[in-house]
């Protein structure tokens, strides 16, 4: 898994690749340039488009002069705007590559700038070498981009975020950041979502160990770390081994949110879901999810379970008591949220009940009661570490990059998901596949990462097609294909 850097460390992690490998900090440049350039003509919406770059003096206008060189040779219309004074002044690696721009590429001055046709704006004027506040002389630049009627594609960072805070002056606000190498921690933060637009990851061949010194409990999480955590079945495999578990929630008028979540259970893989429900609501579960079963009043023996699910639109009222059993009686890692949560936030005494390692997978309203308010979300991740630390429990800080935080104080934010998963009902499903999986027998770390991957996964696949009209089920319908399409069997 990559560690998430933060400030000067994506410096030196550039400087200790370039003394590892033997390659020039030119020829990672170029390797930048290339990753760059082969997303960007992947995007079909930027098909009939010509591109004027923004280029800065440091590396990241060094990055953009690379990246002119390399569309115009692929037949791309590209205009520069060289956002410096002095083109005897550039970093090393910009002027090398300002020696190599082709001819054919038009330079614009910012100060006369006037264009035709369709055109993405590409933004290199500053990366991660910005220091202290803006300079004023940035200001008009950035202004400009940002009322810049097209796509805007920042590369490695909106030009005037900084790498690793929350940010609320002035920095470019992107359609897309395409960053290299190591997420940086202010790509991450809500708060700056509104500079970073949509967030891509591109490849330049640092490998994970050279970030193994730098220090960071950060960590991000993507497709190719999921395989190696599934566990995989024999061809004699029988029901019973792909767990038995039980999933303690609904009421009247919430029985959706339990049906999301055994059907959710039932299509992550589980052999055999009961749901512990009111007596007055055995004809609902047993209608709309035939292949579940149903108890009733106390659970008559627990220990016959894999894994238990509390919580999904159970209520509050009247409900202490069942919870209290289930903590005291099943020893091993429960899956909490939603009321389950909200009971823990009205009595925490019961907090320590809840056997160690078992997953909390709060959103932030429900963080706020269990845990605390915070001023933003850097304090809430903190926060989130040390209740995790100290109860030696796993949290799930749900969003849009979900922070699954583990008793050992590391921080996973997760890359799969889609803004179409914001509706009702999403939250339950991802319940069920947690708890499905902690009842498959994976350790309870796994559980929580596989479950929050394949749920974003499946909410990407299901968004592709429906948009904004995603419902939850479709994401229940999505998760076997998440399955083919990482090969898990
Ligand atoms: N070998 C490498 O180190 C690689 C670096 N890469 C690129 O290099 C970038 C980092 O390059 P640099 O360290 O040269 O820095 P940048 O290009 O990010 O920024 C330096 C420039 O920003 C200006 N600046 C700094 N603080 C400012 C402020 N407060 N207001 C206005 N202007 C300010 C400086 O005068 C200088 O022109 C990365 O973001 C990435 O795009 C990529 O090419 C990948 C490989
Ligand atoms: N903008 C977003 N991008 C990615 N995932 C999101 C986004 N908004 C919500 N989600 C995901 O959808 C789920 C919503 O859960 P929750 O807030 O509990 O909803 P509900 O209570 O309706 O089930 C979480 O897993 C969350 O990570
Ligand atoms: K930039």
């Amino acid at each position: 898994m990559k560690k998430i850097l933060q400030g000067a460390q994506v410096k030196e992690l550039d400087a200790k690749h370039i003394s590892i490998s033997g390659q020039s900090s030119q020829e990672l440049m170029e390797v930048a340039a290339l990753g760059f350039v082969d997303w960007y003509v992947a995007q079909d919406q930027f098909k009939e488009y010509g591109v004027l770059i923004f280029v800065g003096a440091g590396n990241n206008g060094g990055d953009g002069l690379a990246i002119a060189r390399i569309l115009t040779n692929q037949g791309v219309q590209v205009s520069v705007v060289p956002c410096f004074t002095d083109p005897d002044k550039l970093s090393l690696d910009a002027s090398a590559n300002w020696e190599l721009l082709p001819k054919s590429v038009q330079l614009l001055d910012f100060n006369e700038l006037k264009y035709e046709g369709d055109l993405v704006l590409i933004d290199c004027y500053l990366g991660v070498g910005l220091t202290g506040t803006l300079r004023e002389s940035s200001i008009p630049i950035i202004d400009y981009i940002n009322e810049f009627s097209g796509p805007v594609v920042s590369v490695d960072i909106p030009s005037g975020l900084p790498s690793e805070t929350i940010h609320q002056g002035l920095a470019v606000r992107a359609d897309y950041t395409v960053t290299f190498a190591f997420p940086k921690l202010s790509l991450l933060l809500p708060e700056n979502a509104e500079y970073v637009g949509e967030l891509v990851l591109v490849d330049i061949g640092i490998e994970e160990e050279t970030s193994k010194v730098f220090d960071s409990n950060f960590y991000y999480l993507e497709e190719k770390d999921i395989p190696a955590l599934h566990k995989s079945f024999h061809r004699f495999s029988y029901k019973g081994d792909y767990g038995k578990i039980l999933i303690a929630g609904g009421s009247p008028g919430k029985m959706g949110a339990l049906i999301l979540c055994a059907k959710s259970a039932l299509r992550t893989g589980t052999g055999l879901v009961t749901c512990h429900i009111e007596d007055s609501e055995r004809d609902i579960i047993q209608t709309a999810v035939p292949e579940a079963m149903a108890s009733w009043g106390l659970i008559a023996n627990l220990e016959f379970y894999d894994s238990v699910g509390i919580g999904p639109g159970w209520g509050q009222d009247g409900r202490v008591h069942l919870l209290t059993q289930i903590l005291e009686e099943f020893k091993s890692p429960v899956v909490v949220d939603a009321d389950g949560l909200n009971i823990l936030a009205r009595s925490k005494e019961l907090l320590e009940l809840v056997p160690k390692n078992s997953i909390l997978t709060p959103h932030i309203g429900e963080f706020s009661r269990l845990v605390g308010p915070a001023k933003n979300h850097l304090e809430r991740l903190e926060m989130a570490k040390e209740f995790s630390v100290t109860n030696e429990l796993i949290l799930v800080l749900k969003g849009a990059n979900t922070v699954i935080s583990l008793p050992d104080g590391r921080q996973i934010f997760n890359s799969s998901g889609t803004k179409y998963m914001a509706t009702g009902g999403s939250g339950d499903v991802l319940t069920g596949m947690i708890t499905s999986y902690l009842g498959q027998g994976y350790e309870p770390e796994n559980a929580a990462i596989c479950g929050v991957y394949h749920h974003g996964l499946a909410g990407e696949l299901a968004g592709a097609k429906k948009r904004k009209g995603l419902i939850a089920s479709d994401l229940i319908e999505a998760i076997p294909e998440t399955y083919n399409l990482l090969d898990i069997s």
